[in-house]
């Protein structure tokens, strides 16, 4: 991407649509940008709005083979601030040709040392919108109050601060979206149509979906697990 310090505006098709999530891990059947394109593909073919990749390489695949807006992270490593946890990975997810960068907005030490305001500052400059990964409603506030051009909550139950809740944080988005000026993403464990309906109800600006849609090992899971729940003992070979 050629930057700009002109911050575009946000992609205006993004309201009230769903955003796919597409992602797969190292080790993950699915993993790699062949795979990813086509599930980009088959997200645009059913209506998606945009899309939610991780890796330079999925990014910049999918960039390539998809005009969706594209709202790109990097992940590294699994453990505390991992989404796109320094400027430098921002940075590389924006040139890979996500239209906004996803990063972890917890409230938790950032890598490289520089706060959230100063990490989102740095990305205007650079003529890139940024999308704040929040657990709870202090820190979606903080990231609204730090620049934010979108607050999700991507990382509600994924922190000890935040709810341990099997469905989505639906509350967490109804008092984000009353409280903030910025638009409210629903994300996160969002599982059936009525759910993401019920997200915007809520007042979520528009709703991303992941492993209910891509995540087929997982999918084929919740039916064996179903399935093995009905066999006995005696079944068993
Ligand atoms: C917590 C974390 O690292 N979330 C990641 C963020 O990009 C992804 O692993 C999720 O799949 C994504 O948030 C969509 O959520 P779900 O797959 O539950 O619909």
């Amino acid at each position: 991407m050629t930057r700009t310090s002109r911050r575009p505006a946000l992609p205006a098709g993004l309201a009230g649509g769903l955003v796919v999530s597409c992602q797969a891990l190292p080790g993950e059947p699915l993993h790699g940008p062949h795979f990813m394109v086509q599930l980009a593909l088959a997200a645009e073919a059913g209506g998606a709005v945009g899309l939610r990749l991780n890796g330079l390489a999925d990014i910049a695949a999918v960039r390539s083979a998809v005009s969706l807006p594209i709202i790109g992270l990097w992940k590294d490593g699994d453990e505390g601030v991992y989404i796109t946890p320094t400027l430098r990975h921002a940075l590389a997810v924006a040139d890979a040709g996500a239209d906004i960068v996803a990063l972890d907005a917890t409230g938790r030490p950032r890598r490289d040392g520089l706060t959230l305001a100063e990490t989102i500052a740095s990305l205007h400059r650079c003529g890139v919108l940024v999308m704040a990964d929040v657990s709870t409603f202090g820190e979606g506030v903080a990231a609204a109050e730090a620049g934010a051009d979108l607050v999700g909550t991507t990382l509600s139950g994924y922190t000890p601060e935040s709810p341990d809740v099997p469905g989505p944080d639906l509350d967490l988005v109804r008092a984000l979206a009353a409280a903030l000026l910025v638009p409210v993403v629903a994300e996160g464990r969002i599982s059936t149509p009525d759910e993401a309906s019920a997200a915007i109800a809520a007042g979520a600006h528009t709703v991303v979906v992941g492993g209910a849609i891509t995540r087929p090992a997982a999918l084929t899971a919740r039916f064996s697990a179903a399935l093995a729940a009905h066999t006995t003992p005696e079944d068993q070979p």
